[in-house]
């Protein structure tokens, strides 16, 4: 399998080099060549799979023989034994109606963790196998940051920095960040919000001379390995509904940041996945719920929410879905994404929002609506949704008809956010691993937003 950029002006390239090239070198995103398609006797054959063998069939459409298949199935098997959950990614049953897909069940209790540690077991492989220098810069609005540490921490051959906006993450994210005490972790806390992070290290890694010479490696989701592993869990939830006797119109309701995880569904469909409706749930910074309902790509102002994770302007996957909805013209994107540096917008004519329209809908939830939905589900079903699994289950609710069923994703644990369940008079007791945090020293340095005092760090540090 063959991987392109966005933007055209890099070459195809394997699967290994697009996972160590993170951002391609033309400042645009990469993509596979084409979709692998998956046909509907394979799809038949896949739904009895454990989460471990879907995971290590839809690598391998992906990776096509660049990782021999028992080295694949190791990484697999040793990222996925992490889990607390032996279905990895279980679906609960809320109603007939509503199905939650449990997305934390891993190390640092997020979603992340599903492609963060088979990422960060595949940055160890090869840096062992290729004698690479693998030095991880990322940036986090809470969930990614711990994870992709968890993921790294301690291995040989690998360092990690990881950007956060200063306290705009809630404490257990922060904390889980900076207790490592790992001597291969550095930990920016950043004034300025997420998108400030994102920037700059995006525009860090646009420098490639300097992302050379620094042998700067991503682990965002403008890496394309995350999204992959990402379209798995698609697959296994739709399967067990499957495997229940869900047949019919299948919904995924995502809370949406910066457009990763419904962008892995988008690829799951793409890929032959019969998912009816992607229903994107954003919390006050909603730029792409506009963007969904009216056809205009354009960052407003930046809201601190209940769902930090979320709080995100810069979708940094847009791209990645600007490509496909274009037609696969990098050209086109090439000029839309030079465009929108000078206008600070992007516009799309009426077809194309059709198009859009066809596969999502969206809606932004606002706080109170949020809490509100927390305190539906725990008193009516004794469940309690995570801030941003409330956007997802709020937004569900707007779009699931009578005869279709919605799964949604289900972010992070809540105990991740006890300061919005709080707010809804909810004493939840966190698990052992999350209290544990609270007695721990913590490491961090905290910098301005300036790209040269990050510089300045990262350039001690690696
Ligand atoms: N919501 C994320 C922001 C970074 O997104 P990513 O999917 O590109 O890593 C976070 O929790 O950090």
């Amino acid at each position: 399998m063959d991987y392109i950029s966005t933007r055209g002006k890099v070459g195809a390239i394997g699967f290994i080099d697009a996972v160590m090239m993170g951002l391609a070198d033309d400042g645009g995103l990469l993509v596979p060549k084409h979709i692998p398609q998956v046909s509907a006797d394979t799809l038949k054959q896949w739904q009895q799979l454990s989460y471990q063998e879907l995971a290590l069939e839809v690598f391998s459409l992906y990776i096509d023989g660049e990782i021999p298949r028992e080295d694949l199935k190791q990484l697999v098997d040793d990222s996925y034994g992490t889990f607390r959950d032996a279905e990895v990614t279980p679906v609960r049953s809320i109603n007939n109606h509503l199905h939650i897909l449990e997305l934390f069940h891993g190390p640092t209790f997020a979603f992340k963790d599903v492609a963060l540690q088979f990422l960060g077991n595949l940055y160890s492989y090869i840096s062992r196998k290729n004698n690479s220098i693998i030095h991880i810069l990322g940036a986090t609005s809470g969930d990614t940051g711990a994870s992709a540490i968890e993921g790294v921490r301690g291995k040989e051959g690998i360092r990690i920095c990881i950007l956060h906006p200063h306290q705009k993450v809630s404490k257990v994210q922060e904390l889980q960040m900076t207790t490592v005490d790992d001597a291969n972790v550095l930990n920016l806390s950043v004034e300025g919000n997420f998108d400030d992070c994102q920037r700059i290290i995006k525009e860090l890694f646009a420098d490639v001379e300097f992302k050379h010479r620094y042998h700067l490696r991503a682990i965002n989701s403008i890496n394309i390995a995350r999204i992959l592993a990402q379209t798995v869990y698609y697959f296994y939830a739709y399967f067990q509904l499957a495997n229940q006797g869900q047949a019919g119109k299948v919904n995924f309701s995502v809370p949406t940041g910066n457009f990763g995880d419904i962008f892995a569904g988008y690829l799951a469909k793409r890929m032959g996945l019969p998912i009816h409706k992607l229903i994107l749930a954003t919390n006050e910074n909603n730029i792409l719920e506009r963007f969904v309902r009216e056809g205009v790509y354009q960052p407003g102002e930046f809201h601190s929410t209940y769902s930090p994770s979320m709080d995100i302007q810069v979708a940094s996957n847009f791209e990645r879905y600007l490509y496909y909805l274009h037609g696969e013209d990098a050209q086109a994107i090439s000029a839309i994404m030079d465009q929108y540096k000078v206008d600070g917008n992007i516009v799309i004519p009426a077809d194309k929002l059709a198009t859009v329209q066809a596969d999502f809908v969206a809606y932004g939830v606002q706080g109170e609506e949020c809490l509100r939905t927390i305190s539906k589900y725990y008193d009516s079903n004794a469940y309690l949704l995570d801030p941003h699994t409330a956007c997802g289950v709020a937004a569900a609710e707007q779009f699931t008809s009578e005869d279709e069923v919605t799964v949604a994703l289900s972010t992070a644990h809540p105990a991740k956010f006890d300061e919005a369940i709080r707010l809804v008079n909810i004493e939840q007791t966190p698990p052992p691993q999350i209290e544990a945090l609270f007695d721990k020293p913590q490491f961090q340095t905290l910098v301005g937003g300036s790209n040269s005092e990050i510089v300045e760090q990262l350039v001690k540090f690696y």
